[in-house]
């Protein structure tokens, strides 16, 4: 089992690149099987294991997928297989969002029904009411959800209870194929949106208000394939801010969008963090001593679920009380017990962790339970005395490139190992192509 080793105190300097973003990424991989015509060639696509995983589910239904520096090319234009197996849906949830692509061009699709994770119950019945209010039945059973319309999807008018982000790339995406307008409304704001709506509109779409609240979808007969870069990581650059702040450092963190980090600047500045706007990119110059804050999650454009643990690292180490408040996943909050083991001053209140900092962080074994969580846990590692040890990096090969290699460039002691102590610096990932790699992942 690999393992991130990190002894902290070091303080973090230098420039950090942040790649593509995951979130945008895999809808608009998914996007691309709308094309009947032509090839989608995406560009700035990170090398994740979450890639790897989409790329698979897409050449098994026979699209034609390749993934070479870090641009993806799909070729969806021979007939598809209109099915996605457990195994996929297994290693990430975003597999459903083949849904909404499969039943707008082909009238079918059949994925295996999505459990919950580590961070909550997560539900797909607003994806499904959505297809519903578009003219197609949907049979839930035997561990699968299939979907069926006869002929085209029809126009609808939806509205969504809450702005889930995957309800509303699923229902864009269907609705770009169907008869009609569709007008969605309470829909998520985030920028991945934006970014799968732009892709569908240079594909020939006719989508307009993605990133307000309320989406407009002109349905057209067919799309084609296209070229279209993704949107940096906003997760990704919150994360190396929580970097520099943790360790008192100075990173520029380069590529990273302003606009997109609104929430997690405002939150950084209240902790006396100094957060610069400089040509491309943000600096951040972490404080003597971190002033102690509260947050609440929300959808965009609040603060992100997704920074939320990296968020508690960084209150740990922070002076006074500081209060985080969960509203969007019910049971985020795995990582509390493994900062414990860490020496975590922290108790949970419902949905809220109280943290009376600063807390005196020592090195520890922990397990991470997602993404986050994994990033959190090595951030909490750069300020503790001694050696952290984290485990269960398959999360977090879901989310970061390299992250060790990353932060050791930027002056962390920091190195991942295998099983045999052996040092795996730096980590590249492989996309093995028409290989099954879902097995080598688990
Ligand atoms: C691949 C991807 O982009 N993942 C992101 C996406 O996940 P995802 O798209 O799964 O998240 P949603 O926005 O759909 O979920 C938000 C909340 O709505 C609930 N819900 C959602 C759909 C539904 O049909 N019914 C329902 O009750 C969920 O259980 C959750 O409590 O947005 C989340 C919220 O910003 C992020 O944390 C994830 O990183
Ligand atoms: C929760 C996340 O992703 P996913 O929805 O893919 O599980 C995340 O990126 O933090």
């Amino acid at each position: 089992m690999e393992k991130i080793i990190v002894r902290g105190g070091n303080q973090l300097n230098g420039t950090v690149k942040v790649e593509g973003a995951k979130n945008a990424v895999l809808p608009v991989i998914t996007a691309s099987i709308l094309a009947s015509e032509g090839e989608s060639i995406i560009t700035d696509v990170p090398n994740l294991a979450d890639v790897y995983t989409i790329n698979e589910v897409l050449r098994n239904m026979n699209a034609n997928v390749h993934f070479e520096n870090n641009t993806i090319n799909v070729d969806a234009t021979k007939p598809l297989k209109t099915e996605a197996p457990f195994e996929y849906v297994r290693k990430m949830r975003a597999s459903v969002l083949v849904l909404g692509p499969l039943l707008a061009r082909y009238g079918h699709a059949k994925v295996a029904m999505p459990g919950g994770c580590a961070i909550g119950s997560r539900p797909i019945d607003l994806h499904l009411k959505g297809f519903e209010a578009m003219g197609a039945k949907v049979h839930v059973g035997n561990g699968f959800v299939e979907v069926e319309a006869e002929g085209r999807l029809h126009g609808a008018k939806i509205y969504l209870d809450m702005p889930s982000v995957g309800a509303t790339e699923n229902i864009v995406m269907a609705a770009a194929l169907a008869e009609g307008k569709t007008i969605i409304e309470n829909c998520a704001k985030e920028p991945e949106i934006v970014d799968l709506a732009n892709f569908l509109n240079k594909m020939g779409a006719r989508v307009i208000g993605a990133g307000t609240e309320t989406i407009r979808i002109e349905g057209v007969e067919k799309l084609h394939g296209t070229e279209h870069g993704i949107i940096p990581d906003r997760v990704e650059a919150g994360t190396f801010m929580v970097a520099a702040a943790i360790t008192g450092g100075n990173v520029f963190i380069e590529n990273a969008e302003t606009e997109h980090l609104r929430s997690v600047i405002s939150k950084l500045q209240e902790m006396d963090v100094t957060v610069l706007e400089e040509d491309n990119g943000i600096r951040v110059i972490g404080p003597d001593k971190l002033k102690s804050t509260d947050i609440k999650t929300l959808p965009h454009p609040g603060f992100p679920t997704d920074m939320q643990s990296q968020m508690m690292s960084l209150m740990l180490s922070a002076y006074g009380t500081s209060v985080i408040t969960e509203t969007v996943f019910e049971n985020r909050f795995m990582h509390v017990e493994e900062f414990r083991r860490m020496n975590a001053k922290m108790k949970i209140e419902g949905r809220s962790v109280i943290i009376e900092g600063p807390s005196d962080l020592q090195g520890a074994e922990v397990a991470a339970s997602d993404l986050r969580a994994a990033a959190a846990l090595i951030l909490a590692g750069l300020r503790a005395e001694g050696f952290t040890r984290v485990t269960e990096l398959k999360h977090l090969d879901r989310g970061y490139v390299d992250f060790a290699g990353k932060l050791a460039a930027l002056g962390a002691d920091i190195e991942r190992v295998d099983e045999n102590g052996d040092v795996v610096n730096p980590f590249v990932q492989v996309d093995k192509q028409n290989e099954s790699i879902i097995a080598e992942l688990s």
